[in-house]
């Protein structure tokens, strides 16, 4: 047990999906997992393990952005032994050709968190995400149907970006596809501990088009996402 998390020993599967939404979290274990069962409630976080296709699978609300991401994942590797990392989020696009519903499977996550960068000193560490898990999703995605685009992700601890879309200078032009505020945290870790980790993202509100997605096709979305990301879980 933790600060953050009251699970005991062995009570998440190998891999766990991190939503950061906690309600998320509840959705999905609700909608996907048979047997599931609640082992983290900790500030409202939620976590719960069951089944998908008769193995064993977690999920974990993350929160939001860096600094809570990297407590629970941190946990999550080491306190309870997690080997494979899926964020399952949502994300704002940054390039007209990602439309609202598509997914970005984050193959590398650019940031501008002291989170990473802090740790490198003159270095750009390049967060990235496990390749296996890139390509099984890139796979399945496919077999679904799917729009989707692999490719850089930002992770920004800014939300409210007071200088608006200059606030992100270069990063479009240089083929950042969307924007979000987890992935480089993950995939930093991921690395520093030697485990799996992967970011899925459903794009839900272009900052160049302005396009959003409604209230129905969010729940489609996160639905075919969701079951994209259960699928690399499992089946690797
Ligand atoms: O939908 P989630 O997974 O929370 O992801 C995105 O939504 C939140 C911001 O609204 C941030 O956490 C961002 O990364
Ligand atoms: O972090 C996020 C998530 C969704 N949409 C955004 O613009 N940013």
């Amino acid at each position: 047990m933790t600060p953050h998390n009251h699970a005991k020993a062995g009570d998440y599967a190998e891999a766990v999906l991190l939503p950061g939404d906690p309600l998320r979290a509840k959705w999905i274990a609700e909608t996907f997992f048979d047997d599931a069962k609640l082992v983290n409630s900790v500030r409202n976080c939620l976590g719960y393990t069951g089944t998908w296709k008769g193995k064993s699978v977690s999920v974990q609300a993350s929160g939001m952005g860096q600094p809570s991401l990297a407590i629970y994942v941190h946990e999550l590797i080491n306190v309870y032994g997690v080997k494979t990392l899926i964020r399952v989020g949502t994300c704002g696009g940054l390039n007209a050709k990602v439309k609202v519903r598509d997914l970005i499977l984050a193959q590398g996550a650019s940031t501008d968190s002291s989170i990473v960068k802090g740790r490198f000193g003159a270095f750009n560490f390049a967060p990235i995400a496990d390749f296996e898990l890139l390509r099984s999703a890139a796979s399945k995605a496919e077999e679904k149907g799917m729009r989707y685009h692999a490719g850089n992700m930002l992770s920004s601890d800014i939300f409210y970006h007071a200088d608006g879309m200059a606030g992100y200078d270069k990063l479009p032009e240089h083929g950042v596809l969307g924007v979000e505020m987890e992935a480089a945290a993950l995939y930093t870790l991921a690395a520093r501990f030697g485990v799996k980790a992967l970011t899925i993202c459903t794009m839900t509100d272009c900052l160049i088009t302005k396009e959003e997605i409604d209230a129905e096709q969010r729940q489609t979305s996160l639905r075919d996402m969701v079951e994209v990301a259960l699928d690399v879980a499992v089946e690797g």
